[in-house]
């Protein structure tokens, strides 16, 4: 073994160096969250001189390497496999053949990864314009209606562009905590729909869907888009515009999970109703920007323009070189990427939470430490003090990994990993969703502990963690650009519900396995039937 600093890996590798314990970590202020991530400057690794080729790798085989049918060989009627227990499957593949295997994912190989010195390997290849495979039916669509594209579908130094303003944005330590007053106001809205004990399960599913899009809402909008309002008219202006975003959001997930794919030739029923929903959305958020330029106009009339201006729309809108559809570019994956992410997480956790009451009795018991009474805002102060808080929301991320096959890199040069030659171009998955339940990185990897999270005075964790192992945002210039805002609506929402109600399942859901989908985020397939009891 030898010790190397601030150099890229490439064409060294091991199949034995077990790298845990040896990456260490850095701490970074978020907002009023303390996180931690992996540092990228001092690694151990060891060499290797027998490379073997790309076509030695280990996977499976015969009519399964077929490209296209491959996939489908895979999957039921020929395994037990679905799209929805796709993480299963690539798990068993890792059981079956080893740390690295290749399979055929559509008309290409994907290699999938789990050891941390690999997955380290491909985000320090990455470069400052990271690829991973383009969400194909957002891009088709913005191709076909001739909108800009975004996010999700753009690459190179087209993606660094729109990306770099939304980093200086929405990455800075104040850039969530400016929405916290909003943000609280709509937690307090959601935590009042839950006192409703008449909600059945798929009634209380949706409730969190309308909470997360209404809390991301207030950041890409600037305004309330009353996804929540008990008013019978905003709920059913709201209602279309819900009804729009899971219709583009089931649609993603099923394209994304390679459920449909005509839709890359022709525009096919499940194109057009798609198409239909997105444009919806489109014409409806338009509106929204209008209005906003239209303040961030009379303010530049007025002389009260704030070139320092903290909300993330009037500011973009401002912009010289944005106009209105490109920043509905940038926005609009903002709002579809960070509802469904978020309700997903935020119902996992409460399952979590129901489970483990103790746990949530220790979360119970930090917030009264902290006198948070039942009415209270809660303050960038206070979340930063409330540590358990920011464990368990942690904790449940890696026990209920959000993504069923980690993210994915598209390598900008040749690599060695495993052993074996990996070309440039090819997709490699990153087995977050294995690390992050691997006894070789985690004590008790199969329960939820959010303590293994906390650190002691001298700012040590019970077993050091290395930052590799846990990514549910992904990684490096191509990570969550709205992580800050998950985690910080997590906490709010999470802290006011915990603090009003005791949460809990029924018996049956303490055994058995737990169903889940993916739409695209891993989401329970039976909305829970949580019962949110009031405390005294
Ligand atoms: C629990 C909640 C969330 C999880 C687990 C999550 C996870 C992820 C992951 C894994 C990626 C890919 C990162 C990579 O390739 O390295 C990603 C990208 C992205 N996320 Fe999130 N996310 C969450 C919430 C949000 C929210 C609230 C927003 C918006 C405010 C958001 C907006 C985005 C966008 C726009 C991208 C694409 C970034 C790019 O390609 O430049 N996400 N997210």
């Amino acid at each position: 073994m030898r010790r190397i600093s601030n150099r890229l890996l490439i064409g060294t590798t091991s199949q034995s160096g077990d790298p845990f314990g040896v990456i260490t970590q850095r701490l970074t202020r978020t907002g009023s969250q303390v996180t931690s991530y992996p540092r990228t400057d001092d690694v151990t690794v060891s060499q290797e001189n027998d490379v073997k080729p790309f076509d030695a790798l280990p996977g499976p085989k015969g009519h399964r390497a077929i490209p296209f049918l491959g996939t489908m060989f895979m999957m039921k009627p020929f395994t037990p496999y679905t799209v929805d227990t796709l993480g299963q499957m690539l798990n068993n593949f890792h059981d079956k053949y080893g740390p690295i295997f290749r399979a055929r994912m559509g008309r290409d190989w994907i290699v999938y990864v789990e050891r941390l010195e690999d997955i380290q390997k491909c985000f320090r290849s990455d470069g400052a314009c990271p690829r991973r495979p383009l969400i194909m039916l957002h891009k088709i669509y913005q191709t076909r209606t001739g909108r800009p594209h975004s996010l999700t579908t753009l690459e190179g130094e087209a993606w660094r562009k729109l990306r770099t303003p939304l980093n200086h944005r929405m990455n800075r330590p104040s850039s969530a905590t400016y929405y916290l007053p909003a943000q609280n106001e709509v937690a307090d809205d959601f935590v009042n729909i839950l006192r409703d004990s008449s909600l059945t399960p798929e009634q209380l599913r949706e409730s969190f869907f309308r909470f997360a899009a209404e809390s991301v809402g207030v950041v890409c909008f600037n305004r309330r888009l009353g996804f929540l309002s008990q008013d019978l008219q905003s709920r059913a202006v709201s209602q279309k515009l819900l009804e729009c975003f899971k219709t583009n959001l089931r649609c993603t997930g099923a394209a994304m999970m390679g459920k449909e794919f005509k839709y890359l030739f022709y525009e096919d029923a499940f194109y057009k109703t798609f198409k239909k929903a997105t444009d919806h959305i489109m014409s409806y958020v338009t509106n929204y920007l209008n209005e906003a330029l239209e303040e961030v106009k009379r303010r530049q009339r007025e002389g009260t323009w704030d070139e320092n201006e903290p909300n993330l729309v009037l500011s973009l809108l401002a912009e010289p070189s944005l106009g209105v559809p490109d920043v509905l570019a940038v926005l609009e994956p903002l709002m579809t990427a960070g509802s469904d992410s978020t309700a997903s997480g935020l119902q996992m956790l409460l399952y979590n939470l129901s489970l483990h009451q103790d746990k949530q009795e220790s979360l119970y018991r930090e917030l009264q430490d902290h006198h948070l009474h039942q009415a209270e805002p809660l303050t960038p102060t206070l979340l930063a003090q409330l540590k358990y808080l920011a464990a368990t929301v942690k904790e449940s991320l890696r026990l209920s990994f959000p993504l069923p096959s980690g993210v994915a890199r598209i390598l900008p040069v040749d690599l060695v990993l495993g052993g074996y030659q990996i070309p440039k171009g090819t997709t490699v998955g990153i087995s977050s969703q294995r690390t992050a339940i691997s006894d070789k990185y985690f004590r008790e990897p199969r329960q939820f502990l959010p303590e293994r999270w906390l650190r002691n005075e001298e700012g040590q964790r019970e077993r050091s963690i290395s930052g590799f192992a846990h990514l549910p945002f992904g990684f490096g210039p191509r990570n969550c650009i709205g992580r800050r805002f998950a985690e910080q609506e997590m906490y709010l929402v999470i802290a006011k519900i915990i603090r009003s109600f005791q949460v809990s399942l029924p018996e049956e859901y303490k055994s058995g396995q737990l169903e889940t989908e993916f739409r695209p985020f891993v989401t329970p397939k039976r909305p829970f039937p949580f019962v949110f009891k009031p405390r005294q």
